[in-house]
């Protein structure tokens, strides 16, 4: 249990429970190949049951951080910070995002849009999942829909979602990384026939890096 002090500063968003955070390359989706810096929020209740980050889902595993502390490491590397999870929307991202830009930084976050957007955001990736669907307002302001391919029937999801995202979202697919073998020839042939669709892998993992 946390002392109410904490628990406070948490809900207020000035502390967060931190993972882990690292600078790498951005692995994925419109920004692949661009250096970042990653931190990762811990906490998580969309359940997907082929996430490769299953040890972020309880919170209460990742000790409360301020946000002053992230923000001062962040700023020391690269001009773009990518906060991730978890779900990252699971906490109020305001001030966080707020202190990241003051100090010139490029914000951008990973998230299943499952609950409602807050902070101040360059680029939103929304990572829609059938478990538990976006909310409107990360529909509405997502740069970039990258929905997981891990299995035929999420092709008409990938369509589904592409509907309720605002026009200018740009669309990719990506394999999920245990299915690539199969799915990927698929995504290929998928694009191909339908354009407006790009391709997103996890570029990282055949790197060999975070
Ligand atoms: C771990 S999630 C954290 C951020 C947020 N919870 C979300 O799902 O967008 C980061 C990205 O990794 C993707 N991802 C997670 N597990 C994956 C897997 N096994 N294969 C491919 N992509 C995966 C997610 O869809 C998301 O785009
Ligand atoms: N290199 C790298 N790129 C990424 N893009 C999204 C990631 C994530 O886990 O959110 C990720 C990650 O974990 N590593
Ligand atoms: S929403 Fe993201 S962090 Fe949560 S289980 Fe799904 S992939 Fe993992
Ligand atoms: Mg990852």
């Amino acid at each position: 249990m946390l002392s109410k002090e904490i628990q406070l500063e948490v809900n207020k968003g000035a502390m967060l429970p931190l993972m882990e955070e690292f600078y790498t390359i951005q692995g994925e989706g419109f920004h692949t190949g661009t250096a970042a810096y990653f931190i990762r929020i811990g906490g998580c209740d969309v359940g997907c049951h082929w996430c490769d980050v299953k040890e972020s889902w309880n919170a209460e595993l990742h000790p409360p951080t301020s946000i002053d502390l992230i923000v001062k490491n962040a700023s020391t590397y690269a001009d773009t910070v990518v906060v991730t999870g978890g779900e990252p929307l699971s906490w109020d991202m305001t001030l966080l995002t707020q202190q990241l830009k003051d100090k010139n930084l490029k914000v951008h976050i990973e998230t299943s849009g499952a609950y409602p957007l807050s902070g101040s955001w360059d680029w939103i990736c929304l990572s829609p999942k059938k478990n538990k669907l976006p909310t409107q307002t990360v529909y509405d302001n997502a740069h970039e829909l990258k929905v997981i391919i891990h299995n035929k029937h999420d092709f008409i999801f990938a369509e589904e979602q592409a509907e309720l995202v605002n026009n200018n979202a740009i669309l990719f697919l990506q394999p999920e990384w245990s299915k690539k073998e199969e799915m990927t020839p698929l995504i290929v042939d998928y694009v191909m026939n339908n354009p407006k669709w790009r391709v997103s892998l996890q570029t990282h993992k055949y790197l060999n890096i975070p």
